[in-house]
């Protein structure tokens, strides 16, 4: 039988930014699993200062074994990584929350308890350091929910046809001018950081997404995305409060098409006018976006809506609640109301029975003993889902997802925990 050794460390960097040994093969053994390229050692350094960046914190597991020509004993057979972000759980609140990531295991050690292993010492640990929730973005549908991880939010892919005769509804302030990308280096978290305060959902952004929008890394090179073109939008008093990084996908690509790679924008003048600007870009008739929110003003403000097609919805980010009481009392409750609800989990992490009162926009959660009468039941899993009002908690009754003990329970659910908007943020991770 293999003997595994599990160990967390922080990533270490020498004085010219070049990874460790140890640091280097975990770097190396991601993209193994993630069926990414290897790393070049330009990529290594830049996917190095990334991690740094975003204070990732690596868990790796190592065999006892040492076989000839096979991966050397400090190349993980399992990674696991961690980090904190702010999420925004409504009204503009941002509260830490613990995001996972990396999670892979090398085929030849799958299906041993690895993941359940890793999982289950990391949530407890989540817990125990007084975080309310985790969060993560998934591979694979269906490996999350059995740790007690609901879908929360969602993104579409859209395609809007750009061909001669597109016009829009309404006329936007058009207050856009291109920039080089590489300006968007220091502007994008500025602009994204006042993004996440106006969108439930949305979670503080992890380098990555700097070093793809302001062309730094090409995430399949690894290197320097000499493709990418960007635009600001301006608010009244010239500053910026949005933008648009984008690239060409090639004479071959038939419509001619431009790839929206990130679209952030304060405010919905922004968003109108950034949108304009991609849609009048010359000699292209497409133009795509994988992350557009789900529910938005953009079929809205083309005069046609059959020219803005969803191709594809997905799931976003998977919430987890580890502490019931802190995370509903962290969010805003627009709605007053009451509401006992009971929560199974069968990690032992965030069970047990909750009366929910809401009034003058904040919520006191208590919990109660097992013999009170209950509305709603539900998994922590079912939990995570209705959390940011994202998932229906009349379509989980239906789907038998939640129970309901008293009537109408689900329809009040739906009710209280909506928030000001759908719940959106371009963010994997
Ligand atoms: C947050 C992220 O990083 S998402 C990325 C996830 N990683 C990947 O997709 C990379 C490729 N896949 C892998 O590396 C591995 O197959 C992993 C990480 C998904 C699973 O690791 P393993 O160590 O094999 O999982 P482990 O043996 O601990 O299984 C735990 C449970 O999950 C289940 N499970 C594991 N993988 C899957 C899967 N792909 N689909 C459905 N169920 C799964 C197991 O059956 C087991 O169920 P049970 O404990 O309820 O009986």
């Amino acid at each position: 039988m293999t003997n595994y050794r599990f160990e967390t460390f922080e990533p270490v960097v020498d004085d010219k930014g070049v990874p460790d040994e140890q640091t280097a093969a975990y770097l190396q053994i991601v993209t193994a699993g993630f069926h990414d390229r290897k790393l070049t050692d330009e990529a290594l350094v830049k996917k190095a200062r990334r991690t740094i960046a975003d204070k990732r914190v690596l868990t790796a597991v190592y065999a006892d074994q040492n076989l000839p020509y096979a991966y050397e004993p400090l190349t993980p057979v399992a990674t696991f990584a961690h980090f904190e972000k702010k999420m925004n759980v409504g009204g503009g609140r941002l509260i830490p929350t613990h995001l996972i990531t990396w999670v892979t295991v090398r085929p030849t050690h799958r299906r041993r308890g690895l993941l359940r292993s890793l999982m289950t010492a990391n949530l407890t640990e989540a817990k125990a350091a007084g975080y309310p929730l985790a969060a993560l973005t998934v591979t694979e549908g269906g490996i999350y929910t059995r740790f007690g991880f609901g879908t929360s939010t969602w993104m579409s892919t859209v395609e809007i046809d750009t061909s001669p005769g597109f016009k829009l509804a309404c006329e936007p302030d058009r207050r856009v001018e291109m920039c080089p990308a590489s300006v968007l280096t220091e502007l994008a978290p500025q602009v994204y950081e006042r993004f996440m305060r106006r969108s439930p959902g949305a979670i503080e952004r992890q380098q990555a997404y700097v070093d793809m929008a302001s062309g730094t890394v090409n995430p399949e090179t690894g290197e320097e995305d000499r493709d990418v073109r960007a635009a600001l939008h301006y608010d009244e008093d010239g500053n910026p409060d949005g933008y648009v990084s984008y690239k060409f996908k090639g004479w071959k690509t038939d419509p001619p098409t431009v790839e929206v790679i990130d679209l952030i924008a304060v405010s919905d003048a922004a968003y109108s006018s950034l949108w304009a600007f991609v849609a009048a870009i010359d000699l292209v008739d497409r133009v795509v976006y994988d992350e557009a929110a789900q529910t938005s003003p953009l079929p809205w403000l083309v005069d046609n809506p059959r020219r803005v097609k969803i191709k594809d919805q997905h799931d976003a980010v998977w919430l987890r609640v580890l502490d019931v009481e802190k995370a509903l009392e962290a969010r805003p409750w627009p709605v007053a109301g009451q509401l006992t609800i009971r929560v199974r989990d069968d990690m032992n992490l965030a069970d047990g029975t909750f009366s929910i009162t809401a009034s003058g926009g904040s919520a006191t959660v208590e919990a109660v003993s097992a013999s009170h009468a209950v509305d709603l039941e539900l998994g922590v899993a079912e939990l995570g889902s209705i959390y940011l009002g994202g998932a229906d908690p009349v379509i989980l009754a239906r789907a038998g997802r939640i129970t309901e003990h008293t009537e109408d329970a689900a329809v009040r659910a739906r009710e209280l925990f909506a928030l000001e908007r759908a719940p959106y943020g371009p963010n994997g991770f």
